[in-house]
This record gives C-alpha cells, sequence and structure tokens, in this order.
C-alpha cells in the first residue's frame, strides 16, 4: 500500500504479509478513508486465511475469525469496516466443510469483488451528484475522499471529478483539515495530479470565502450515517453545514450505500474515535504547543440530518434526508435489484 502518512512529498510502498500488519497500517492511517480501510482489512483476513490453510493445522477457521476481530478493532467510526468483515464472515460460515484453502481463495475472491464493486460505486455517486448541480460552480471540500480513501475515483472528491469532466467546475477550495492534515496532503496531492483547478486554505477561512459568495456548494463524504440521516465524517464537517446553512449554501454528502448503518436511529448513536493527542500538539512530528499541554482529539463529527441538503449514494440522491427518505432510496434500490438482477 502507498503510505499516505509519507505524501505528498514521499512515495514510499510498505508490504503488509499479515493481518497484524494491515490492522497497525489501518491504526497508523498509512492507509484510511472509510471504503479504503474497509478494503485493506478484507485483504487482512484473505492474508490470514492464506497463512492458516498454509500452516495446515486445525484451527482454520478461529484463526480467520480472530483476524477480522483484530481488524474490527482498528477504528471505530467509518462503518464500512464492520460491514466488509461481516461479508467475509458470511463466507466463512457458508464455506465451512470446504477445505482451509478452497476457503481461503473464496475470500480472495470476495475481497476482490468488494474492491470492484468500490469502483462502480464511486463512478455512479461521481455521476449522480454532478447531476445536481445545474451550472459551473466553486466547490468546497473537506479531508480526502478520492482515490486514496477507496479503491478509485472517490466519493466526495467523485462528484468533483465528474463536475471536472462534464465541464461545471470552476474551482475547488480544499479545507487543508486539522489535525491530520488528508486535506493539505491528500486532496491537493489528488487534485494536482489530475489538473484540476483548486485553492487551499485553512479550516478557519471558509466563512470567509462564504461571506464573500466564493462556494456555491460542500461537498464532503462520510464515515457512518445513521437511519435518520444524521451523518459522522471528519472533525470539521460538522461548523462546514452550520455555515452552510447560514449562508444558504447547499451542503451535500456523498457516500456508498456501505456507510450507512440503519442499525442506529440516529447520530447520537455513532461512536466516535479519540485519537491520540500527539497528533493534535505536534504536525507530522514537529511540536507546535508547549511540552505537557493537554489536547482534545475527537476525530469524527457528527452532521445533523436537517442541515444536509442531500445524500449522494450509488442508489439514488436523499433529498433533505429523514428516516422515510433514506429507507425509501435504499429499499427502491432493493427492489430494483431484486426485479431487475445485479447487472
Ligand atoms: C471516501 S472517504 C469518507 C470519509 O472516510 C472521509 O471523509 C473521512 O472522514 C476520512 O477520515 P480518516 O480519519 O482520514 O480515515
Amino acid at each position: 500500500m502507498l503510505d499516505q502518512t509519507r505524501l505528498p512529498h514521499e512515495s514510499v510502498w510498505i508490504s503488509c504479509q499479515s493481518a497484524e500488519d494491515v490492522a497497525q497500517a489501518i491504526e497508523r492511517m498509512q492507509v484510511r478513508g472509510a471504503p479504503a480501510i474497509a478494503i485493506a482489512a478484507a485483504y487482512g483476513v484473505v492474508l490470514a486465511a492464506q497463512e492458516a490453510a498454509a500452516a495446515g493445522d486445525a484451527g482454520f477457521d478461529a484463526q480467520v475469525m480472530a483476524a477480522i476481530r483484530r481488524l474490527s478493532a482498528t477504528r471505530p467510526t467509518a462503518v464500512n469496516l464492520f460491514q466488509a468483515m461481516q461479508r467475509l464472515q458470511a463466507v466463512l460460515t457458508e464455506a465451512e466443510s470446504r477445505a482451509p484453502a478452497d476457503i481461503a481463495a473464496r475470500l480472495a475472491a470476495e475481497a476482490d469483488a468488494m474492491a470492484a464493486e468500490d469502483i462502480g460505486v464511486n463512478r455512479r455517486i461521481g455521476d449522480l451528484g454532478a447531476r445536481l448541480f445545474s451550472s459551473p460552480a466553486r466547490v468546497l471540500t473537506h479531508c480526502n475522499t478520492g482515490s486514496l480513501a477507496t479503491v478509485a475515483y472517490g466519493t466526495a472528491l467523485g462528484v468533483i471529478r465528474s463536475l471536472h469532466r462534464d465541464g461545471k467546475l470552476l474551482h475547488v477550495w480544499v479545507d487543508e483539515t486539522r489535525p491530520f492534515l488528508q486535506g493539505a496532503r491528500l486532496t491537493a496531492y489528488e487534485l494536482l495530479a489530475d489538473g484540476i483547478p483548486f485553492t487551499l486554505i485553512t479550516d478557519n477561512m471558509a466563512a470567509h470565502f462564504m461571506r464573500q459568495g466564493q462556494v456555491d456548494a460542500v461537498v464532503v463524504g462520510a464515515d457512518r450515517i445513521a437511519a435518520n440521516g444524521d451523518t459522522a465524517n471528519k472533525i470539521g464537517t460538522y461548523g462546514l453545514a452550520v455555515l452552510c446553512r447560514h449562508h444558504g449554501i447547499p451542503f451535500y454528502v456523498a457516500a456508498p450505500s456501505t456507510t450507512f448503518d440503519l442499525t442506529i436511529p440516529s447520530g447520537d448513536h455513532i461512536p466516535i474515535e479519540e485519537r491520540s493527542e500527539r497528533e493534535v500538539t505536534h504536525v507530522l512530528g514537529h511540536p507546535l504547543a508547549p511540552p505537557g499541554v493537554r489536547a482534545a482529539h475527537p476525530a469524527f463529527d457528527v452532521t445533523p440530518a436537517d442541515l444536509i441538503t442531500a445524500i449522494i449514494t450509488e442508489q439514488g440522491v436523499v433529498e433533505r434526508p429523514d428516516a422515510a427518505r433514506v429507507a425509501a432510496v435504499l429499499r427502491s434500490s432493493e427492489g430494483a435489484r431484486e426485479g431487475g438482477g445485479r447487472g
């Protein structure tokens, strides 16, 4: 995997040989972003299965389940991780009586399928999102939701890429995204590579540019969306949504259906990851604050659904989200799939 903690100045590839290697890479945020975490973890399970099958001893299932538990304990907020682990666990259960090498191959095929699906899902989100824009726009985004955070193309950044392709993108405002700087380091890196025009701003400049009339829409990703549309995303997202409401600017969330957690009624039930204080007191290893200073570091915040103009999923757009509209979009696409096949 391309080590995202070293970008953009160094392109260092890390090689994960075991589920534990993958778990540590996720914890260190060498790979991050909800869909990318899920797919990386899926391949972590595959590594564990291959290792257990090669060892040939009894307890294959127990070893794969231990890997699923370890990978599930890496980061708590993005629900895509848990959906992916459940999907692999179902493969394991279904293939129970088969030879370990066969089960490992089935798990690998499932991980490959998830990775392939993610690309199609992102392209569909991008295209559905771009259709919401009737005229060329200046779009502000937060964190990194691009190819680095997914398998390819991205969610919110996928919408931005589709707008650019369709000639409907005037400019992107990129929040640097304190404290981990996913915007300054990663989104800037991706947009530069694609030749998409953008300006990097610090997070506290967003209100200024909105007041000046220089922001037409905000598009962000999500880590977990509750049944009523409340959305957890990178810390700072909620503030942007409040600013949008004040300035009359549309606020869009772009996320795959695997980011919905329909088991929880509202955002109050979303676990918010607390990361190390050191990521706040230090920047890229350099101290900012005086030694010994205490810092808070919730890595995500929750934006209430009533501040969201629409949630763009690959299954359709949920306008003015609430529990009924979320259910209607996700259910209607289920019906379409059942009636019309998966193709
Ligand atoms: C397509 S990525 C969507 C979200 O995962 C993204 O907006 C985000 O908050 C990433 O957080 P991170 O802590 O960098 O994993």
